[in-house]
């Protein structure tokens, strides 16, 4: 008698899965090795940025009230005393109308509180005219302006970006406490897989989820360990993940999940007294999708067909990853676009469409079943249609999950 399984909704089972999440701890990294890891401590302003008032163009600083009165008519001329480039202080303090020659992020001079830029000003030997006043602070760039000193610019659980990078650089982070990487083994189930480099034979296919998954890991920037390949024998598949669950914090296999005769997933986690939080999700693909716990570490049983497996690593492993790293955005962004070519099957359960997103309107990817392998390549984003819909028409607005992108959203919006 075939199993019978209640599918549970997505969003109940990403609750599922992350509320199980491990974490990982910490570990100090030097600043050049810390991006797209996950900030373990928040990023504080030790100083001011800009730290001092300084000059935003090539031009000369002034004593703005100096200028008071100048017009086209009425030109009025500054002395230049003093000629100084980024880096460089000046020792003077300026008076009546003295100017120094400044360039742009030089610190300005005693006494100036304005800068004419070149273009504003008429030069001549050791001199220049104006023809228009300055405003007090006109074209300073003051002190603070950017950031306070003593400020929380970036909260601790936030993704390493190049942007927070320059930001750790600026306030001399040259080593930065992030959370340690789960290690993570993939284990691709199935007779019927050769390696990549093997030829093809009858009744044999190369394994593609393998590479896949190990590809989503590091586009987190998480390294993976190989377990390879293991044939459809349940002795055998429970002495391998039974080996790599104990050496890894996560194990992902794929295959062999669902209620076939050589679907051995569902009798491994038995044997291994693990928690099945769920095995049938309403999607697809991906309703196969199997996620237990054992020692209190994750067992994600993918499905073996790639788009199914692709789409369980997206919604349910990476969320439950960046968890355990203490992460703050979980989540695949979420836009709506505009559907640019019918849709006119049914959605018993929620689907997931591997789709082509121009940032304004979106299509499928092509040849959209859970057995495809072309439109993964092919789409860079995630159609998601309500369970119990149908008929969705060029034009209609859609739900988007939008994949490869750095930083996820803290909400689950599906
Ligand atoms: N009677 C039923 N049959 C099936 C059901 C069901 O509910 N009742 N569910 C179907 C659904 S939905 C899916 S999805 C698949 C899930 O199957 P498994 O997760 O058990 O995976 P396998 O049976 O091992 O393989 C399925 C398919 O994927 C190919 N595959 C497997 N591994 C790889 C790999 N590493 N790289 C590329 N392709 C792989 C495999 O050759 C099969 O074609 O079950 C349905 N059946
Ligand atoms: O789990 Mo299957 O991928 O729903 O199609
Ligand atoms: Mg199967």
């Amino acid at each position: 008698m075939v199993e019978h399984r209640k599918p549970i909704p997505v969003s109940e089972a990403v609750q599922k899965v992350i509320q199980q999440a491990r974490m990982m701890g910490t570990e100090t990294v030097p600043l050049e090795r810390s991006y797209n890891r996950i900030l373990a401590e928040p990023v504080i302003a030790g100083h001011p940025v800009p730290p001092f008032d300084r000059s935003p163009y090539d031009g000369f600083a002034i004593i703005s009230a100096q200028s008071e009165g100048a017009s086209g008519d009425r030109r009025i001329r500054f002395d230049i005393v003093d000629h100084i480039g980024a880096g460089e202080v000046s020792g003077k303090t300026l008076s009546g109308r003295q100017a120094v020659r400044i360039m742009t992020g030089a610190p300005l001079p005693e006494g100036a509180d304005a800068v004419v830029m070149f273009e504003q000003a008429a030069e001549a030997e050791g001199s220049f005219t104006i023809r228009k006043p300055f405003a007090p602070l006109e074209n300073v760039s003051l002190e603070g302006e950017d950031v306070k000193a003593g400020e929380e610019v970036i909260p601790r659980g936030s993704l390493i970006h190049p942007g927070t990078i320059a930001l750790l650089a600026t306030f001399g982070y040259a080593e930065v406490q992030v959370a340690k990487q789960p290690v993570v083994g993939i284990l691709s189930t199935g007779t019927e897989l050769l390696d990549v480099s093997e030829p093809l034979v009858p009744g044999k296919i190369r394994n593609s989820n393998g590479p896949m998954i190990s590809a989503q890991l590091a586009r987190m920037g998480i390294a993976s360990k190989t377990y390879g390949m293991s044939v459809d024998n349940l002795d055998e598949s429970f002495g391998i993940v039974k080996k790599a669950a104990a050496e890894t914090d996560c194990l992902i296999t794929t295959g062999g999940v669902s209620v076939g005769d050589f679907d051995f997933l569902p009798a491994i986690y038995e044997r291994l007294g693990a928690e099945v939080l769920f095995n049938k999700v309403a999607m697809r693909p991906g309703s196969v999708t199997t996620v237990a716990v054992a020692d209190g570490k994750y067992l994600f049983g993918l499905s073996g067909n790639p788009s199914a497996c692709f789409t369980g690593f997206e919604l349910f492993v990476r969320p439950a990853l960046l968890r355990m790293m203490g992460a703050d955005k979980l989540f695949l962004p979420h836009t709506t676009a505009l559907l640019s070519e019918d849709f006119a099957k049914a959605n018993p359960f929620t689907r997931f469409i591997r789709a082509v997103y121009d940032g304004h309107s979106i299509k499928p990817a092509g040849f959209n079943k859970s057995n495809a392998v072309a439109s993964i390549a092919k789409g860079n984003a995630l159609i998601v249609l309500p369970g119990g819909s149908r008929g969705f028409t060029s034009g209609d607005r859609v739900d988007v999950l939008l994949l490869g992108v750095e930083e996820g959203s803290a909400e689950w919006k599906i």
